[in-house]
């Protein structure tokens, strides 16, 4: 990798190297180097109760990726909550499975359903409260600004986590900057940009990849202390956010249990494309598609959502020890979950090791999402493992006295959160999340572009939105067709909305009538 320095603060990654190398991924612009992870063994409580509070039979196995000493991630945390930390006392963790703080659920009878129950608690642990939710939006509504500023042709539009409600306290924010002229994906407008964010005071450790498949900007904002990527002149990410919510909404247990898999291999530092982990795209693809083709889910035996505990386990014991990596290739396509033979994805040859996972784009059925993470071995090892110690911890519980099994994990066996102490108040039913009502409002209008309007007062109507509107981005009509062919959201195993998806999709649907315009933190 050559890093060129242009200026103290702005450095620009990867400046001379091929277009056509092949080691970039295509989100995240790094070349990937083989990570080294650190060996050892999963860390224990000092409990000395007959039942360990956190230790495991298997905790010496080498084979065995476990916590990481320090993750970036949990730096990034760190960051976030530095601000906070100074206006009032921070009040940093000492233990590393905080979601058991004041909920005891040793009395289970069922261990599958204490774990089950520890899973709820722990997303609820990690979910926003109002606070972060406002910050984000803060966030984005002043880079927009800044954005529309700078080029008063393009607007900024957010997808990725942040756009699905899949994100983790210490997520980035993924943005995309769009323009009528659509051409401020050069070198000189990504630097320019950076140039001006960083005068605007609104980007700090900025990095500049311009020579990537999808060049990015990345940059610390430094108010929220949020690690922001912004892409150029692409609609594909807009499009996954739309149909990943759509998933979320059709799929029970698919957040719980992409939150749960997204914090294990954080903790473990392989969720990073560019050290060969994986990202949260393939995470959410690989967790949908293990829902999907559940055979007790299927055949409707078991409600996902109160059976989150065996499914853990089942989705570490397929992808750690039973899944055909050499071979089978997994497919999302139209929402429909299939295995698929590699040897009939024709654009998946040559492929560079066999032993790879192969997740094929449901936006773009040629596209592997998951082509960067090389770390494949480390991964499949870090499942493994976590079957063995989530089973051994539950037959080790069960086995236990009742007195000797308060205040223990299962859980905590192989997921830590390090951080400033949260307050389980999952409160994104009561604050709008912007980037979503401003996707949501996207989509509208681009279907209302693509499919036609029912009368005239609305294509006049549509007319003038198109004059005034930065996403009004032309296509020839064959790609239209294929992406609205490409995106649709249910495959007829639709399972019932969440209550409180429901509750909070109907509040922004009332929103949304009130306001049509898209979301600019000015006007309000
Ligand atoms: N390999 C890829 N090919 C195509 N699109 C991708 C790829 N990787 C990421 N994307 C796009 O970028 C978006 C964000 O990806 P990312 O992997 O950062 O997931 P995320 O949900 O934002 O997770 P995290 O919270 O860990 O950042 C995806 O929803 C997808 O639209
Ligand atoms: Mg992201």
């Amino acid at each position: 990798m050559s890093t060129t320095e242009k200026n103290k603060d702005i450095v620009i990654i990867n400046d001379n190297v091929s277009e056509e190398n092949d080691d970039y991924d295509d989100y995240d612009g790094h070349i990937g180097n083989p990570l080294t992870i650190s060996d050892s063994s999963a860390e224990s409580n000092n409990g000395d109760n007959k039942v360990p509070k956190l230790r495991s039979d298997i905790d010496t196995n080498n084979d065995f990726i476990a916590f990481s000493d320090s993750s970036e991630d949990e730096k990034e945390n760190d960051d976030i909550n530095e601000k906070e930390s100074k206006d009032e006392d921070a009040n940093i963790l000492n233990m590393d499975f905080p979601w058991t703080i004041n909920r005891d659920h040793s009395k289970q009878k069922e261990i599958a359903d204490w774990l089950t129950l520890e899973i709820r608690d722990f997303v609820s642990y990690i979910s926003p409260n109002r606070k972060e939710i406002e910050l984000r939006n803060q966030t984005i509504g002043k880079l927009r600004d800044a954005v529309q500023h700078h080029w008063p042709d393009a607007n900024l539009h957010v997808f990725g986590s942040y756009a699905t409600d899949l994100y983790l306290p210490g997520s980035d924010i993924d943005c995309v900057v769009n323009s009528k002229a659509g051409d401020k994906q050069s070198r000189n407008c990504l630097y320019s940009l950076a140039s001006h964010l960083k005068k605007e005071g609104l980007a700090e450790d900025i990095e500049i990849i311009a020579k990537a498949r999808v060049p990015i900007i990345k940059f610390v904002e430094p108010l929220s202390k949020i690690h922001v990527d912004v892409s150029f002149e692409r609609t594909n990410g807009l499009e996954a956010a739309k149909l990943i919510r759509g998933w979320l909404d059709s799929t029970n247990g698919l957040r719980e249990l992409v939150l749960i898999v997204k914090q294990f291999l954080q903790a473990r530092r392989l969720n990073k494309v560019h050290t060969g982990g994986l990202g949260g795209f393939s995470i959410i693809c690989l967790v949908y598609s293990f829902l999907h083709l559940h055979p007790r889910i299927l055949a409707n035996e078991i409600n996902p959502i109160e059976n989150l505990g065996v499914l853990l386990i089942d989705f570490f014991e397929l992808y750690g020890k039973n899944f055909g990596y050499d071979h089978v290739a997994l497919s999302v396509m139209n929402g429909k979950a299939t295995y698929l033979p590699k040897s009939n994805w024709k654009e998946l040859h040559p492929i560079k090791s066999t032993f790879q996972l192969a997740i094929q784009d449901p936006g773009d059925a040629t596209n592997n999402i998951s082509r960067g993470s090389f770390n494949i071995r480390d991964i499949k090892k870090a499942f493994a493992g976590a079957f063995d110690l989530l089973t051994n911890r539950c037959f080790e519980l069960h086995r236990a006295k009742l007195k000797d099994r308060q205040g223990c994990s299962i859980l905590g066996n192989v997921i830590k959160y390090r951080g400033k102490a949260r307050d389980f108040r999952d409160e994104r039913g009561l604050v709008e999340n912007k980037a979503i009502i401003e996707n949501e409002n996207y989509h509208k209008r681009r279907s209302r572009i693509i499919h036609g309007s029912d009368n005239e007062e609305e294509e006049e109507e549509e007319e003038s939105d198109k004059e005034d509107d930065p996403y009004n981005i032309e296509e020839p009509p064959m790609k239209k067709l294929k992406r609205s062919s490409s995106i649709k959201e249910d495959d007829g195993n639709a399972k019932k909305k969440p209550r409180k998806e429901r509750n909070r999709r109907q509040k922004e649907d009332q929103d949304d009538e009130e306001e049509e315009d898209d979301y600019n933190p000015l006007k309000r």
